[in-house]
């Protein structure tokens, strides 16, 4: 699914207007109709006091026609009108004037702190103060509104946007921000609702879709994509019936060291479960029984070492893991030195390979074209340097992959690929996912994607989502923490037929 930036919503919108002949109004109505259908399907017409917080623009605008549709359907509902500026948007006078024709009580208008009404924990607010038209810092007493919200634990559903959320750089303030139980956001999913410092506001998210114009949607660049089984789907190769393990290529994993070969255990698994034909762990001499008895089905390379000195291959790999375990020693800095001047392989390098490219950038100049580096924030930090906030720190890995014409997998709770100008955004795994040996997983699944013939974009998209789905399968049996890395392993096939299944029609009867 795509994400647009704020401009690319608002053509969208127009776009809609006029290939579909409605008025903007027509169009606030069909979209906050779907907010106030989300509503009342869950509450079923529980009396429980609703207090909707309006802005003045068309975000107060969605507010002003969910509150008239809870009127209607009986709901107690009081409206509250946040006065922060004199320019009303037209759609929100239009709709302040339907809303009077059918409230009970006529709109409360709150111009500062001595009008903030008591709210009880029990009560739910609807938050449509701003949406993705807030372009400049709060004036103090919305932003001291806000946090009076905050502090009463609603529950808090967010109309679009959490207010007080740019939807396109981090707050002036985090603390003057809705942090919404709901975000019903609309059409789209927004990019801050996946960054780790602007994610924290929209805990859950639905998206509606406001029926806008597909075409305009379908050619429209995006800033984004979020990945979900839509997305993967297409990238799936499926296995031939006279195929034979040539076919699926050949795996080798480079790293381990002493205390440190179960990195190398995991990613080889990891590789072989993600379909790779062959696969050989290049370890030192310390690994070899470990990685034969844990892993029967791979072959066994040493180096006669303790660490690795030397990474000699016979034979060209069909992709290339790298990085894990290995240790930080000059012998193996000379030994990785040497092997990427001399790679062709598909590659993906991860942990300490990242680190030693991160001390030595020189090393960078001599990676194959579309090298996958899978860095979690600390790595990634030795590789780009400091960055401000998340929106610098994209910006960053973005120059960085245009440098260097590599892909970078940016690991964390939703993991972004980067490639040049492109984003992706993972939509599976979960906090269980946050253990020793996870992202040696995730090299072993892409280096098993890549031996097989995936094109390094689409092993990255396509391996950090079987990863994120093969913890959640793992999540789902054993609960977060008792989630280990090897059980991440065992579900990858799972996450493979996941893909394949449909979603089941819900039981007339018992809905
Ligand atoms: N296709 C859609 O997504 C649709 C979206 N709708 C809703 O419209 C809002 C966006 O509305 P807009 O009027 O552009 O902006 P806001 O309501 O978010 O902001 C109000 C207004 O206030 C000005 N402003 C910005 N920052 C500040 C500030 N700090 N202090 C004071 N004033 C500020 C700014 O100029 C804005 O004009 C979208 O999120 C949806 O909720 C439509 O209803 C349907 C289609
Ligand atoms: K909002």
């Amino acid at each position: 699914m795509k994400i647009l930036s704020v401009q690319q919503m608002r053509m969208a919108d127009e776009a809609t207007i006029t290939s579909e002949k409605i008025s903007s109004l027509e169009l606030m109505e069909r979209a906050a109709t779907k907010v106030f259908d989300l509503l009342h399907n869950r509450l079923q017409g529980t009396p429980i006091p609703i207090h909707v917080f309006c802005g003045i623009g068309n975000n107060g605008g969605d507010g002003l026609v969910i509150s008239r549709l809870l009127e209607k359907h009986g709901y107690h509902v009081r409206t509250y009108i946040v006065n922060f500026s004199d320019n009303r948007s037209k759609d929100f006078l239009a709709n302040y004037d339907r809303l009077k024709d059918v409230a009970s009580e006529w709109p409360v208008q709150l111009k500062s702190k001595q009008d903030f009404p008591t709210l009880l924990d029990q009560d739910i607010v609807i938050d449509a103060i701003f949406g993705i038209g807030l372009n400049r810092p709060l004036v103090p007493w919305v932003a001291t509104l806000i946090k009076h919200i905050n502090k009463s634990k609603c529950f808090t559903v967010s109309v679009d946007i959490p207010s007080g959320l740019y939807a396109d750089k981090i707050p002036d303030d985090p603390e003057s921000v809705i942090y919404s139980d709901v975000t019903v956001t609309f059409q789209l999913p927004k990019l801050v609702f996946f960054l780790p410092q602007t994610g924290i506001y929209a805990r859950d998210i639905e998206i509606v879709d406001i029926g806008l114009n597909r075409e305009f949607l379908q050619q429209s660049p995006g800033i984004a994509e979020l990945i979900g089984k839509n997305e993967v789907l297409p990238l799936y190769r499926s296995r031939f019936k006279y195929s034979h393990k040539g076919t699926y290529g050949h795996s080798v994993l480079v790293g381990g060291s002493y205390g440190k070969i179960g990195s190398v255990v995991l990613a080889t698994k990891a590789a072989l479960k993600t379909g790779s034909g062959l696969a050989t762990a290049y370890v030192p001499e310390c690994g070899y029984a470990i990685v034969q008895t844990a892993v029967p089905e791979a072959m066994v390379i040493t180096d006669d070492d303790d660490e690795l000195s030397e990474i000699d291959l016979d034979f060209k790999p069909s992709a290339v893991g790298i990085g894990i375990g290995l240790g930080t020693n000059e012998k193996t800095i000379k030994a990785l030195s040497n092997f990427l001047k001399n790679n062709t392989s598909p590659i993906v390098i991860d942990a300490d390979g990242i680190n030693i490219l991160a001390k030595h950038p020189k090393l960078l100049e001599n990676l194959t074209t579309q090298t996958i580096i899978t860095p979690h924030p600390k790595e990634l930090e030795r590789l780009i340097g400091r960055w401000k906030d998340d929106f610098d720190k994209l910006n960053k890995t973005i120059e960085f992959s245009k440098r260097h014409d590599c892909i970078v997998v940016i690991k964390g709770a939703n993991s972004i690929t980067v490639y040049k100008d492109q984003l992706y955004i993972n939509n599976t795994g979960n906090p269980g996912m946050a253990t020793a040996g996870s992202g040696d997983v995730l090299t072993g699944i892409i280096t098993g994607l890549l031996s097989q013939g995936y094109s390094p974009l689409h092993a990255a998209v396509f391996g950090v989502y079987l990863h994120g789905s093969a913890g959640d399968e793992a999540a789902h049996q054993t609960g977060f923490e008792a989630v280990v890395a090897g059980d991440i392993v065992a579900n990858i096939g799972t996450a493979f037929l996941e893909l394949f299944k449909q979603r089941s029609i819900p039981d007339k009867k018992s809905s």
